[in-house]
Parts: structure tokens; C-alpha cells; sequence
């Protein structure tokens, strides 16, 4: 049985790869991230008594909450893109709202690298939970769907702070200053 839970959060992006797309310009979107969580065994149904293996809330709590107070309203930006030096120079109060990843930030290439933040969260906080589906809709005309094999087939590191179970969007700032997830920031 899986659990889908699905989240809204809003972000700005620009993709520098096709000089000739109007996705050169900053622009933003309303985006849906949806995640289907399956037990890996470990916790079955508790039928007759509680009938479930964990509750929605706990379920739920870590990774929304990366989302609700990281994810949501922060800058999505390319590791060589020229607008991270305006931000470090002038706004580096700022830093911690700006995704950074390898390569341009398509929603294949950020859903991979928040797929990877999921998972290091549920490591961390959920361990006998999985993501066996994880989707992000983009605009109400595009969505990106992945699976494990997704994870497992991408050739490159996309950031390190895909694999740290905290409120880290980037590697600009060492990992001591992000807050743990769920903790007073
Ligand atoms: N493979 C990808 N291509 C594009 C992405 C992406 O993430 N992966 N992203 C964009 C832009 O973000 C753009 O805002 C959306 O592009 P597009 O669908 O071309 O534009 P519309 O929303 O206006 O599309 P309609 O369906 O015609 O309304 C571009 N490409």
C-alpha cells in the first residue's frame, strides 16, 4: 500500500543552457511536489488497533517541513550561474534561499536532487519508509515523475546537500550554519 502526500511551494528559476529559450529570464511557478511513501516491512499495518503502519503527521512532519520553511519561495539557480556572485557580494543574508545545483535547475534535474534530500530525510528520521514515487509538477501542463531507478541511474553529483538530512539548499554555506530540520531556526 502506498501513502501519497502532496505539497504546493512556490519558486523562481531561470535555465541558462538555451540562450534562445524565454527561460533565460527569471520567471517563477506554483509547484506541487508529490511523494508516494511505502513501509520497507519493517512497520506493517496495524490492523485491528491503530490500522496504520505510522500516521499521516509523522509521515509527513520532516519532509514538509523541508519544504514549508526551505524549499518554499527560494531561488533555484545553476552552480555557475552569475547571479550566485550577485547574491554573495551584495545579499549574502540571502544565500541560504538560493537551490544551487550541477547544470541548469530543470525540474528533472531538481526534482532529482529534492528525490535525494527525501531520501536522506527518511534515513535519518523514517527508516522503515520509502519513496518508490516522487513527482513534481511544475505547471499544470508539465510534470517530471521518477523512481528509484531514476536516483540510482543519475551519472552526476548534483550537490552534497541533496545527501544531508537538513534545511540545506546549497554547498555555498558549510553544513554546521543550516538548521536540522524540525529544530528552531
Ligand atoms: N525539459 C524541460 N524543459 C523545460 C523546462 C524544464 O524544467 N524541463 N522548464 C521550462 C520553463 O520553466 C518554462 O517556464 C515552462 O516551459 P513551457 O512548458 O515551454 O512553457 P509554458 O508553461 O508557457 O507552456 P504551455 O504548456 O504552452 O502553457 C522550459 N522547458
Amino acid at each position: 500500500m502506498q501513502l501519497q502526500f502532496k505539497r504546493r511551494f512556490s519558486m523562481a528559476h531561470r535555465l541558462r543552457f538555451d540562450h534562445n529559450s524565454k527561460c533565460m529570464t527569471p520567471h517563477g511557478h506554483n509547484e506541487f511536489v508529490v511523494v508516494n511513501l511505502q513501509s520497507k516491512g519493517g512497520r506493517q499495518i496495524d490492523w485491528g488497533n491503530a490500522n496504520y503502519a505510522a500516521s499521516f503527521a509523522d509521515l509527513k512532519r520532516h519532509w514538509h517541513g523541508f519544504v514549508d520553511d526551505s524549499l518554499d519561495h527560494a531561488f533555484q539557480l545553476g552552480h555557475d550561474d552569475p547571479m550566485l556572485g550577485y547574491f554573495q557580494q551584495h545579499e549574502p543574508e540571502l544565500l541560504t534561499r538560493l537551490l544551487v545545483i550541477e547544470g541548469d535547475p530543470t525540474t528533472e534535474a531538481v526534482a532529482t536532487a529534492l528525490y535525494m534530500k527525501l531520501n536522506a530525510i527518511l534515513a535519518a528520521h523514517l527508516p522503515d519508509f520509502e519513496c518508490v514515487r516522487f513527482e513534481i509538477e511544475e505547471t499544470p501542463t508539465n510534470s517530471v515523475v521518477l523512481g528509484p531507478d531514476d536516483i540510482a541511474a543519475c551519472p552526476i553529483r548534483l550537490g552534497d546537500w541533496c545527501h544531508r538530512a537538513d534545511m540545506s539548499l546549497n554547498d555555498l554555506l558549510p553544513p554546521s550554519s543550516w538548521p536540522q530540520i524540525g529544530s528552531a531556526s
